[in-house]
C-alpha cells in the first residue's frame, strides 16, 4: 500500500488511547480480494479486550458528556477536516481491503465525513423542552441526555461510512463509543480512530476492537454498562444481536438487509431511468443494502428498457479498483461469487434468461460479469432474497396495483425506488410502498440530511439527519414542584 500518510496505516487494536495487540497474540490476516495478497496481519482479539473498552468507555464518558457542546463540536470538526485531508490514503486502504473503485472509495471517504461534519454542527442543538403544567404549583421540565456507553458492530462494504454514521451522533451527544469492524476491512476503522486522537478526541472515548466477532458482540450485548448496541450487517446477525441484547434491556439500532424494487413505469423518461438503474444495481459491485435487488419494468416498455440496460451494462469495465478506467471491482470473497451464482442458476433453471454476463469474470478470482436476466418471476431466488452482486433480473408487471403487491411482497423493507412523471401515480406509489426510504425519478438517495433506515425485517431506528441524534439521547422528565 503506498500511503502518503504512513501513520494511517494501524495494525493493532486501539483502546483507551493505546495501541494494543491480543492478550492471546492471535492474529489475522487482511487480504486484498483483487490480488489475493496479504496487506496486513492484526491481533485477534475477545471478550477480555471489550471488558477493558468497555470500562475505558464508561470513565471517559462521565468527563465527555459535561463537555460544552461546543467543544465537542470542535473535536468533530477537526477530525472531519483531517480525513477529508485524508481523503486519497483513506479511500486507497478502502480499495486494497475490499475492493470497490478508487472512485467510489474517495465517494465514501466525502460520504463517511459528512454524517460528521452534520453532527458536529447538530451537537449544538440538543435541545429540551418545557410543557404546561397541570397545576400552577409545578413546572416540567424535558432533558435530552447522551445514552452512555455505545458499542458498533459494522460491515465490510463500506468499511469507513457505516462507522462515522453511528461514532458522529454518539460523540456529538456525549456518549464515549466502541466500534468492531468486520474482520475483513480492519484498517479503515484504524485509520478514523489514528485521525480521531490527531483530532483532540480524549482516549476511551472512540476504541477499536480486532478479532472474534462472537467473542467481542457476546460482550458487547451482555455487558450492563453498553447501553446501546448499534449494528450494520445481515439482518439473521441483526436477529442474534437483538435476542442477545435482551437480557440487559439494551437500546437498538439495527441497519440490516434489504430487497429492493427498482420499479420503471411505462410513463417514465426511459435514459434516466436506465442511469438511475446502473448506480442503483451496480455501485459496488451491487454489494449495498440499498441495491436495486428486484427491477420490474412496466410490459409496454420492458423490451426498450433492458435493451437500453444491456448496452450500459456492456460497457462496464471490470477489475482491480486501482486500475484507471475500472468501475467493477471483484466481490468480497468466493463466498459471495457461490451465492450469485447460485441466484443466477436458480433463474436460468426456472425460465429466467441471460441478456448480458451471467458467469465468474475471465479475471478469475472474485470477479463476476456485471449480469442482466430477464424473464423473471417471483418463484425465483432474485425475487426473494438478497443478491448483493452485479446481477439485474428484470420483473414485467401490468399496473400499479400489480407492481405494488410484487414489491411490498417481502420481509424486507429498506429502500425502494421507482420513475414514472404522473405526479398522482408519484404519490400514490410513493404511499403504497412498505419502505423506510423511496427513490423517485433517482437510483440514490443517501446523505447525511436524510433519516437512513428500514421498515418490517429491514431494522430499527435512523441515521443521518436530526433523528439520527434522537437514537443517542434519553428522555429525562424532571417535574418540580413547589413553585
Ligand atoms: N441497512 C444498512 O445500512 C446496511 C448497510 C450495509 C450492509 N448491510 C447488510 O449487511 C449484509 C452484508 O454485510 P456482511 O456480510 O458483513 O454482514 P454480516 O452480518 O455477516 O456482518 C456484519 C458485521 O457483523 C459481525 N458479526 C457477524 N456475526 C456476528 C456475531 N455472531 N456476533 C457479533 N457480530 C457478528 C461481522 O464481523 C461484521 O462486523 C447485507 O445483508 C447487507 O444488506 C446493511
Ligand atoms: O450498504 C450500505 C450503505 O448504507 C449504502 S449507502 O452508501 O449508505 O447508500
Amino acid at each position: 500500500m503506498n500511503l502518503t500518510n504512513k501513520a494511517l496505516l494501524r495494525d493493532k487494536g486501539y483502546i483507551d488511547g493505546a495501541w494494543v495487540d491480543a492478550d492471546s497474540g492471535e492474529t489475522l490476516e487482511v487480504t486484498n480480494p483483487a490480488t489475493d495478497e496479504v496487506i496486513a496481519v492484526v491481533p485477534k482479539m475477545g471478550a477480555a479486550e471489550t471488558r477493558r473498552a468497555i470500562e475505558a468507555a464508561r470513565v471517559a464518558q462521565k468527563l465527555w458528556k459535561r463537555r460544552p457542546a461546543k467543544e465537542r463540536s470542535n473535536i468533530l470538526r477537526k477530525w472531519f477536516t483531517l480525513i477529508m485531508e485524508n481523503q486519497e490514503d483513506l479511500a486507497q486502504i478502502i480499495t486494497d481491503e475490499m475492493g470497490k473503485p478508487l472512485t467510489e472509495a474517495r465517494g465514501e471517504i466525502a460520504y463517511g465525513a459528512s454524517y460528521i461534519e452534520w453532527y458536529a454542527e447538530e451537537a449544538k442543538r440538543v435541545y429540551g423542552e418545557t410543557i404546561p403544567a397541570p397545576s400552577d404549583d409545578k413546572r416540567i421540565v424535558v432533558m435530552k441526555q447522551p445514552i452512555g456507553v455505545i458499542a458498533s458492530i459494522t460491515p465490510w462494504n463500506f468499511p469507513n461510512a457505516m462507522i462515522t454514521r453511528k461514532i458522529a451522533p454518539a460523540l456529538a451527544v456525549g456518549c464515549a463509543t466502541l466500534m468492531k469492524p468486520a474482520e475483513q476491512t480492519p484498517l479503515s476503522a484504524l485509520a478514523l480512530c489514528e485521525l480521531a486522537e490527531q483530532a483532540g478526541l480524549p482516549k476511551g472515548l472512540i476504541n477499536c476492537i480486532i478479532g472474534d466477532p462472537v467473542a467481542i458482540g457476546g460482550e458487547m450485548t451482555a455487558n450492563d454498562t453498553v447501553r446501546k448496541v448499534t449494528f450494520t450487517g445481515s439482518t439473521g446477525v441483526g436477529r442474534l444481536l437483538m435476542k442477545q441484547s435482551s437480557d440487559t434491556i439494551k437500546k437498538l439500532g439495527l441497519e440490516l438487509g434489504g430487497n429492493a424494487p427498482f420499479i420503471v413505469f411505462d410513463d417514465a423518461d426511459l435514459d434516466a431511468a436506465v442511469e438511475g438503474a446502473m448506480i442503483s444495481k451496480y455501485r459496488n459491485s451491487g454489494q449495498t443494502c440499498v441495491c436495486a435487488n428486484r427491477l420490474y419494468v412496466q410490459e409496454g416498455v420492458y423490451d426498450a428498457f433492458a435493451e437500453k440496460l444491456a448496452a450500459k451494462v456492456r460497457e462496464l469495465k471490470v477489475g482491480n479498483g486501482l486500475d484507471d478506467g475500472v468501475v467493477q471491482g471483484p466481490l468480497i470473497d468466493m463466498k459471495a461469487i457461490e451465492k450469485v451464482e447460485d441466484h443466477v442458476a436458480d433463474a436460468l433453471a426456472k425460465g429466467g434468461e441471460i441478456v448480458c454476463g451471467g458467469k465468474r469474470h475471465a479475471l478469475g478470482k472474485s470477479f463476476f460479469e456485471p449480469t442482466i436476466i430477464k424473464n423473471v418471476t417471483k418463484e425465483m431466488k432474485v425475487a426473494r432474497e438478497e443478491t448483493f452482486g452485479p446481477v439485474a433480473p428484470l420483473f414485467k408487471f401490468k399496473d400499479a396495483e400489480d407492481v405494488i403487491e410484487q414489491a411490498n411482497d417481502t420481509e424486507f423493507g429498506l429502500a425502494s425506488y421507482f420513475y414514472s412523471k404522473d405526479m398522482s401515480n408519484v404519490f400514490r406509489v410513493a404511499e403504497e410502498l412498505e419502505y423506510g426510504m423511496v427513490g423517485v425519478n433517482t437510483g440514490l438517495i443517501s446523505n447525511e440530511a436524510a433519516p437512513f433506515g428500514g421498515v418490517k425485517q429491514s431494522g430499527l431506528g435512523r441515521e443521518g439527519s436530526k433523528f439520527g441524534l434522537d437514537d443517542y439521547l434519553e428522555l429525562k422528565y424532571v417535574c418540580l414542584s413547589e413553585i
